[in-house]
Parts: C-alpha cells; structure tokens; sequence
C-alpha cells in the first residue's frame, strides 16, 4: 500500500501541475448536461489521471466525474478507482484556490487509499490502510494526521460547510448541534481539516457525488474520524451506478 501510495501521490501531482497550467494562463468555462461548469483543465486533470492509473501494474477499472459512462464496473475483488480530477470546480472559476485533485481506491465500498491535493496551495493530504494518513507540505515534509478530540461542552463545534450549497434541513441540523462556528470552504478540503484536527464536523444535507469525497474520506478514517449516514451508517461506495452520495455527516472524534 505504501508504495502504491507514492505512486498516487506521483499521479495527482501531476494533475496539479496540468491544472496549475491552465489557472495561469487562463481558461473558458462551459457547461455540462446537467448544467455543471467545466473547464479545460478539468479534462486535462482527467487525462493525466487516466493515463497514470492505466500503466500501474495494479489494473483497476476506473470512475472518473469526466467519464463516468466510460466506467466498466467493479472488478470481481470489489475494487476501482474513483476518481475527481478538479473538485471545487466552482471555487477555481472564482480563483479562490480552495479546489483539489481526488483519487481513491475502493475495496467492498470502503475507500482504503486516497490522495488528495490543492494544486495552488500546495498541499496534499494521503492515506493508506496500514500506511497512516499525512499531510504533505510544499517541501514534501510530511506530518501525521489526527483528529482533534471532541470538544469541550462549553466549546464552539467547528463547522466546515460549502460556499455554494446550504440548505433549510442544514440549518435545523445545526440548530440541534449546539454552539458552532461555520468555516466555508471549497471541494473536499473540508473533509481534509477535519483529518488535520482544525475542525470538528462537516455536515452535508445536499447532493455531492461519489467522486467528491471517496479520497478525503479515506483520508478522514485513517486520521481516526469517519464519515456517516444521517442513520448512522458509513458512507458507501458500493453503488457507483448511483453516483449521487446520500446526505452524510463526517466527524472528527
Ligand atoms: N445538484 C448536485 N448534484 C450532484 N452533485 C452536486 C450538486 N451540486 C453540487 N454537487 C457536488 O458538490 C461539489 C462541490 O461541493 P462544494 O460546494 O462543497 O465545494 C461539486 O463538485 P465539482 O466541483 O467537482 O463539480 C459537485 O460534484
Ligand atoms: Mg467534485
């Protein structure tokens, strides 16, 4: 798994630097069926990708948000890749820097490896069963993560929530929380300062797809938090035909 890791890593990297590219020189935005922004480097992300994952020697069937009708299926071992070439697509348009590149490995509907990386702000977040989950900074040093433990009763919850997307059920659902602090942040950086122990909890009452945390989320488990169900169930990615998540709530300790 450790060097299957680096090897991920090495892939992502990659996609940064072709992301990177386009966010200097400048881009059109178009949008999708389903009236989504994309943008050129958004394909190119997703190539780089492709291209990568295709000359590992583990052959795995790959879901990518760009081709997910090119996904062939699960594989008998239970195992794909899953895969965001530029989640925070919104947040890139708007030049926030708060967008990441995303690559899982689910097995039997957990995701056991992910790498996630901020092409802008230079850092990636990876994890491994059996390896550990760290944060990479801009030098490659790397720090462990954990998450923090639960707060205080007389603390603030640190929320993290999307710039885009609120909802009335997200309002009552926080209304039961307690007092909190929201931090609004872009893609599935969220999940990843959870991992890293500076927030508490990030509530989703509304649509994201598979694809939009299956990395972070293994980021998350390995750093000691999980992801789950308004039931209380771990999220699952057993049904890539689906594509949609159900609503979920990832917690640090
Ligand atoms: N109506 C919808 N259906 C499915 N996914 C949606 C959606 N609205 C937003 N999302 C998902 O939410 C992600 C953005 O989340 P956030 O606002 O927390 O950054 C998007 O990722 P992309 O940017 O990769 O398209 C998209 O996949
Ligand atoms: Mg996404």
């Amino acid at each position: 798994m450790q060097a299957l890791l680096e090897q991920v890593l090495a892939i992502a990297y990659e996609a940064d630097d072709a992301i990177a590219a386009v966010y200097a020189r400048g881009f059109s935005v178009e949008l999708k069926d389903d009236n989504s922004p994309v943008t050129e480097a958004d394909q190119a992300a997703h190539d780089v990708i492709m291209r990568g994952l295709k000359k590992l020697s583990l052959q795995l069937p790959i879901l990518s948000e760009e081709d997910a009708d090119g996904f062939v299926g699960i594989n008998s071992e239970g195992r794909y890749w899953l895969v965001d070439p530029l989640d925070g697509t919104k947040e890139f348009i708007k030049r926030n820097d708060e967008f990441t590149v995303n690559i899982a490995l689910i097995e039997n509907g957990k995701p056991i490896l992910g790498v996630v990386t901020a092409p802008v702000l230079n850092v990636a977040y990876i994890a491994a069963e059996g390896v550990g989950a760290f944060k990479v900074d801009a030098s490659g040093h790397r720090y462990p993560l954990h998450v923090a433990g639960r707060p205080p009763s007389s603390a603030c919850w640190r929320v993290m929530g999307s710039r885009s997307h609120f909802s009335p059920d997200l309002a009552a659902w926080l209304e039961r929380l307690g007092k909190y602090e929201m931090q609004p942040m872009g893609s599935s950086l969220k999940l990843c300062l959870i991992a890293e122990g500076k927030a508490d909890v990030y509530p989703r009452l509304g649509p994201t797809c598979l694809w939009d945390t299956g990395a972070a989320h293994a980021v998350l488990l390995q750093a000691g938090g999980r992801v789950e169900t308004l039931d209380g169930q771990p999220l699952c990615y057993a049904n890539p035909s689906a594509k949609l998540n159900p609503d979920f709530v990832a917690w640090g300790s």
